[in-house]
C-alpha cells in the first residue's frame, strides 16, 4: 500500500479535484477497454495542445504561474465566473428560513458546475459496507470502490464509463479552467510581494478622523488592486512579526482586511467581521473565496424507487455526465454536465431521485432512523430530509413531517408523493408546540430555520441582508425549538432516543451556542458522536466563549474544506425525562394555552390531548353529529343489503344524542336555513342561524345539542 493510501485512510479526507476523478478512471487497473483508452488519450492530447497554445506556463515555487504580464493596476482581475447552464427546479432547501421567513433552495441549478469532486469526502459510509477502505487512493482508485452500493459488475461499470467518455474531455477543459484560476490567484498573490522577506507597504498613511482606522481609498472598480492588497494583508497577518510594518498594529491590518473583504466580495461589514472571526486569516480568505463559486450539483437516489446504478445508467443514456458523490454516501450522484433539465427527466418525474445538496444528506445520516420507528422531522419542508428518512426506514414505521409554513408544506407533500413515501404524515404546527401536539418519538430531527451563512454561494443576498437583530432573533428561536425537540423524544425508546440538530449556517450563535444552551437547560441529554466520518470538530473555545468539551463531537462543514455547503450537525441522546420545572416547559405550553397537567404529573412534557379538539378551523373541523348520520346511513344501507330491517338500529350519536335527533337533522339537511330555523323554533330549541365564510351553511346550536356537547367534553376531560 502506498503512502498516499495510508494518508487518505488516516487523515481527514482531502478535497479531491476533478482532474483526479478523471485520472482515477483512466488509471483503474484492468478496467479500461482499449477503445475508451484511445479516445481518452486523443481527447487528453487535444486538450493539452489547446492548453499549451492558450496559456504558456512556467512554474514558480512549485505552482503554475501564467507567464503573461500581470493585469495592470486598476484593471479588473478575473473574478471567479459563473457558467450558465439549464436550471433544474429545486427539491430540497436548506438555505431556507431567515428570521423573515425567506428561503432558498439547496440546489439551484447546473450553473457553476464545480470542478472539484466530492469524492474528496471519501471515507467510510455509515451504511456503505462493501467499501474496501484500503483501496482508496486519491490517485489510483479501483472502479469498484466508486460504485459502492453495487458489487462486482465490472462490465456494466465499464459501459457506464464508456458512456461517460464525452465527459472526460470536458473534464480536461474544466481542469484547464482550474489551473488558469489557480495561476491567476498565484499571480495576484505574488504580484506585489514576491521578494522574500520584504515588508509590504499595505496600510495608507492617512487615517480617517473617526476610528483612526486605515482608509480604503480604493474604489470598488479597482478590483485588481483590492485583491492583491487583500492577499498581501492575509500574508502579513499570518507572519506579523516578520512582515508587519514597524509601528503598525495587528488590528490595523485586520481593519484593512475587513474593509477590503467588504469591498471585494460585497459583504456588510457586520457579517464579514463575524465570519472573519471564525477562522485563521488564510482560512477565512479561502472561505470568502469559496462562497464565490457554486457547489457541485448533486442528486440523491430515492431507494424506494430505484438503485443508484440503474439511475446512473438511465441518466447517462440521456447525456448526463455524473459520478458517485463519494465513498461516504451510497445514494448520491454528482452531476458534471447535463443536456437535459434534471428537474424534468422521466426518472425525476417517476421519483427516482431528488435534487439535494450533498451536505443535506448529513443530518439524516447522523439521525440514522431505523425501520419501524416513530420519527419527527420538526421543520421539514420541502422534504429533502423527510424523504431521505422515509427511504432509510424503507417506508415502515411513521414519520411526522411538520412545517410551520403552509405554502412550503405543499412542496413537502408534492415531494412525498413523487418519491413514493407512504409512511409519512404531514402536519403544520409551529414546532414550538411540540411535544404538546404529540411526543414520545424515537428520533427527532430539527433542521432549524437559520441565517444561511453556509450557503452564500447560492444566496448572495445573505451577504448584506443579515443584521445584528437576525443573529439575536434566530438563535432565540433555535434555542426554543431545540428544547421542544428534546422534550418530544422518548428517552425509553428501545432503538432510539436521539435528537439531531442541524443548520446550514456557520455562525457560533446558531450552532455551538444553541447546543450549549440545550445542554444547560436539559441535563437529561448529552452529546454523542454523529457517526459522520468527516467534518471539522465543533468549537470548544472561540472568541472568548468556552463550550462543553463534548462539543468536539459536533461537526462543521465548510465550502472551502469539503466543497459542500456550510453546515452544522449535532447529535444528542436523551437519557432521562425532562424535569417538570425545566426551562422552556412552561413557555412551550403557553403558546397553546392548554393544560400542563401531563407535564406536571408525569414529569415528562408529553401531552396526550386529542389532536384537533380545539383547532377545528385548520382542518375544516369535525362535526360528530354529522359523522354519526353518515355512519348510520351506511349501516342502514348495509342492513338493507342483507335483507334486514334498517329501523332495527337504535343509534346513539357521538354526543349521546338519540337517533330521532339525528333523523331530524337528516331531514333538515335538505331544507333551507330559514326553514330549518323555523322548524327548530317550533320545537322550542334556541337556534342560531349563521352563515359560514362562503355564505351557504347554517350553524345551529340547540339547547339539547349544547348540553350533549358539554357532557361529551367533560367525559373526555375525565378520561
Ligand atoms: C432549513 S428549512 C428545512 C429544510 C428541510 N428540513 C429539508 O431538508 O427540506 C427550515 C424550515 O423551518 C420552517 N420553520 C420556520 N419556523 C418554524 C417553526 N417555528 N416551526 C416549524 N417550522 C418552522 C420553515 O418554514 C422552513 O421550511
Amino acid at each position: 500500500m502506498g503512502q498516499g493510501r495510508r494518508m487518505v485512510k488516516q487523515g481527514p479526507p482531502e478535497p479531491l479535484d476533478e482532474t483526479l476523478v478523471t485520472r482515477k478512471r483512466k488509471d483503474a487497473p484492468g478496467q479500461v477497454n482499449p477503445e475508451r483508452k484511445k479516445r481518452s488519450r486523443i481527447a487528453a492530447r487535444e486538450a493539452k495542445e489547446a492548453r499549451a497554445k492558450a496559456t504558456p506556463k512556467t512554474r514558480v515555487a512549485g505552482k503554475p504561474v501564467v507567464k503573461n504580464s500581470p493585469a495592470p493596476n486598476g484593471t479588473k482581475p478575473k473574478k471567479p465566473s459563473k457558467k450558465a447552464a439549464p436550471l433544474p427546479p429545486p427539491d430540497d432547501d436548506d438555505v431556507m428560513e431567515s428570521a423573515d421567513g425567506l428561503d432558498d433552495s439547496d440546489v439551484d441549478g447546473l450553473d457553476n458546475i464545480n470542478v472539484t469532486g466530492l469524492d474528496a469526502l471519501g471515507s467510510a459510509d455509515e451504511d456503505d459496507d462493501d467499501i474496501n477502505e484500503d483501496e482508496f487512493d486519491s490517485d489510483v482508485e479501483p472502479r469498484r470502490a466508486m460504485w459502492s452500493d453495487d458489487d462486482d459488475d465490472d462490465e456494466i461499470e465499464e459501459k457506464l464509463t464508456a458512456a461517460n467518455i464525452a465527459g472526460l474531455s470536458r473534464k480536461l477543459d474544466m481542469q484547464k479552467a482550474v489551473e488558469d484560476a489557480e495561476a491567476q490567484a498565484e499571480l495576484d498573490e505574488n504580484m506585489q510581494t514576491n521578494i522574500a522577506g520584504e515588508r509590504p507597504k499595505i496600510l495608507e498613511d492617512d487615517e480617517d478622523e473617526e476610528g483612526g482606522k486605515p482608509k480604503t481609498t480604493l474604489v470598488s472598480q479597482d478590483l485588481g488592486l483590492l485583491r492583491s492588497r487583500l492577499t498581501d494583508t492575509v500574508r502579513v497577518l499570518e507572519s506579523f512579526k516578520e512582515l508587519g510594518e514597524v509601528g503598525r498594529s495587528r488590528s490595523e491590518y485586520r481593519a484593512s482586511l475587513l474593509k477590503d473583504i467588504c469591498a471585494y466580495y460585497g459583504y456588510s461589514e457586520f457579517l464579514a467581521d463575524k465570519l472573519l472571526g471564525l477562522f485563521p486569516v488564510r482560512e477565512a480568505h479561502a472561505f470568502f473565496e469559496a462562497n464565490e463559486t457554486a457547489r457541485p450539483v448533486v442528486i440523491r437516489t430515492n431507494t424506494l424507487r430505484s438503485h443508484r446504478r440503474e439511475l446512473a445508467q438511465a441518466l447517462i443514456n440521456r447525456g448526463v455526465q455524473l459520478e458517485p458523490v463519494g465513498k461516504w454516501s451510497k445514494v448520491g450522484l454528482q452531476i458534471f454536465d447535463a443536456q437535459v433539465p434534471l428537474g424534468a427527466t422521466p426518472e425525476y418525474l417517476a421519483g427516482h431521485y431528488i435534487l439535494q445538496a450533498a451536505s443535506s444528506f448529513l443530518p439524516v445520516m447522523a439521525l440514522a432512523p431505523q425501520e419501524h420507528e416513530r420519527v419527527l422531522d420538526m421543520a421539514a419542508a420541502p422534504g429533502g430530509k423527510t424523504t431521505h428518512i422515509a427511504a432509510l426506514m424503507k417506508n415502515t414505521g411513521v414519520v411526522f413531517a411538520n412545517d410551520a409554513n403552509k405554502d412550503r408544506a405543499k412542496g413537502l407533500i408534492g415531494n412525498i408523493h413523487r418519491l413514493g413515501v407512504r409512511n409519512t404524515i404531514v402536519c403544520q404546527y409551529s414546532a414550538l408546540e411540540f411535544p404538546r401536539v404529540m411526543g414520545g418519538f424515537d428520533r427527532v430531527l430539527l433542521d432549524a430555520p437559520c441565517s444561511g451563512t453556509g450557503v452564500i454561494a447560492k444566496d448572495a443576498s445573505v451577504k448584506t441582508n443579515k443584521t445584528e437583530a437576525d443573529f439575536m432573533k434566530l438563535p432565540h428561536l433555535q434555542k426554543q425549538l431545540i428544547l421542544a425537540a428534546i422534550d418530544s423524544v422518548d428517552h425509553h425508546s428501545k432503538t432510539g432516543g436521539y435528537i439531531v440538530y442541524s443548520t446550514c449556517s456557520v455562525t457560533v450563535e446558531e450552532n455551538e451556542q444553541v447546543v450549549q444552551y440545550a445542554l444547560n437547560k436539559r441535563p437529561n441529554v448529552r452529546l454523542v458522536e454523529t457517526g459522520l466520518t468527516f467534518g471539522k470538530e465543533g468549537f470548544t473555545k472561540i472568541q472568548g466563549k468556552v463550550f462543553h468539551p463534548s462539543m468536539k463531537m459536533t461537526r462543521r462543514y465548510y465550502p472551502h474544506t469539503y466543497n459542500v455547503d456550510g453546515f452544522f450537525v449535532a447529535k444528542f441522546k436523551k437519557i432521562a425525562i425532562t424535569p417538570a420545572n425545566a426551562v422552556g416547559v412552561n413557555e412551550a405550553t403557553k403558546t397553546t394555552g392548554s393544560s400542563t397537567k401531563s407535564a406536571t404529573t408525569e414529569h415528562e412534557f408529553v401531552d396526550r390531548t386529542p389532536i384537533g379538539q380545539d383547532e377545528e378551523e385548520d382542518f375544516g373541523g369535525f362535526d360528530e353529529e354529522e359523522d354519526q348520520m353518515y355512519i348510520q346511513r351506511a349501516q342502514a344501507k348495509s342492513m338493507r343489503r342483507k335483507g334486514k330491517d334498517p329501523k332495527a338500529i337504535v343509534p346513539k350519536g357521538a354526543n349521546g344524542v338519540a337517533k330521532e335527533a339525528l333523523k331530524e337533522k337528516s331531514e333538515n339537511s335538505d331544507a333551507s336555513p330559514k326553514v330549518q330555523a323555523d322548524r327548530k323554533e317550533k320545537k322550542g330549541d334556541s337556534v342560531e342561524v349563521t352563515k359560514n365564510s362562503n355564505g351557504i351553511s347554517v350553524k345551529e346550536t340547540t339547547v339539547e345539542s349544547k348540553k350533549a356537547r358539554r357532557k361529551s367534553s367533560e367525559k373526555k376531560a375525565k378520561a
